[in-house]
């Protein structure tokens, strides 16, 4: 029998930052068919609101250092304010979100980064068996749509911090055994860029041989890095499809653009 198929969406900080920008994609989301699953960042906002409370960010490698201030505000921005905002606002478009943090329903369990070079912190990774796939399925048969934010917890009372484009990939890859999944990576830019300053520069294709060369040639840099590792190992991990670029591209009905991922 065909498997049925589900798409995971990830938004970046930099769109659910922008009131207007946030409410176009959450109408395109709203509107996609078949089962789905969103999962959002809000990087950008958890810096303003740091900054604005005396805290400095400090990011490694597109990692948020998390000291126990950092993971008090990222928990209030991530799991309280943007989660909240972002399932009121899907209600409103008629589609029947429900937010959760990786506690809830114990849906993700994260270890808490192990110190080598670098102590991250109040940081989460994820495994194998950190997604509760019975559970999302649960939902998903309800006609529920889960909303997640990048909080997690280790299930012994520690809420962690876990890179939103990290659990997007890992939620596609636990629930690609019961679906033929579709990861669509969201952001502001139409897609990977040959040039950042240049919109028309847009990767259409990218194989995973080509990533570590266009790392070393600058191509990519920042937040790329991360989004594209977690890319890779969702399409090396039984995801069908990953895409990358703007949602007005790629949440649309015969729109078929930005950067398409390759095994
Ligand atoms: N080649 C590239 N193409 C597009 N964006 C790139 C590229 N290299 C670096 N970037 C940067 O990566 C950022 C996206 O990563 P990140 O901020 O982590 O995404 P998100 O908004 O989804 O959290 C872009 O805003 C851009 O500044
Ligand atoms: C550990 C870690 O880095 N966590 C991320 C989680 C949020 C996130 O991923 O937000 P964007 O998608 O908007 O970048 C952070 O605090 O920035």
């Amino acid at each position: 029998m065909e498997k049925e198929t589900l798409t995971i969406v990830k938004i970046g900080g930099n769109v659910i930052d922008d009131s207007e920008k946030l409410h176009y994609f959450l109408e395109d989301f709203s509107k996609l068919k078949g089962a789905k699953i969103l999962v959002h960042g809000g990087g950008k906002i958890a810096t303003e609101m740091g900054i604005s409370l005396g805290i400095e960010p400090k990011m490694v490698d597109g990692r948020r250092i998390t000291d126990i201030q950092t993971l008090r505000i990222v928990t209030m921005a991530y799991a309280g304010l943007i989660n909240k905002n972002v399932v009121a606002q899907l209600q409103a478009k008629n589609c029947n979100a429900i937010g959760l943090s990786g506690a809830d329903g114990n849906t993700i369990r994260a270890v808490k980064r192990p110190v080598k070079t670098i102590d991250y912190g109040f940081v989460g990774d994820l495994s194998e068996t950190s997604i509760a796939v019975d559970t999302i399925n649960g939902l998903l048969n309800i006609g529920l749509v889960p909303v997640f934010c990048a909080i997690t917890h280790d299930g012994d009372t520690q809420l962690l911090n876990t890179n939103a484009d990290t659990i997007a990939s890992a939620i596609a890859v636990a629930m690609s055994a019961a679906y033929t999944t579709t990861l669509v990576y969201c952001f502001e830019k139409k897609g990977v860029l040959r040039d950042v300053e240049d919109d028309n520069s847009v990767v259409s294709e990218i194989r995973m041989g080509q990533f570590e060369q266009l790392k070393e040639e600058g191509v990519v840099s920042g937040g790329m890095i991360p989004k594209l590792h977690n890319a890779f190992e969702a399409i090396r991990s039984g995801v069908s499809a990953v895409y990358i670029g703007q949602a007005e591209e790629l949440l649309r009905e015969g729109q078929q653009s930005g950067t398409r991922l390759i095994k």
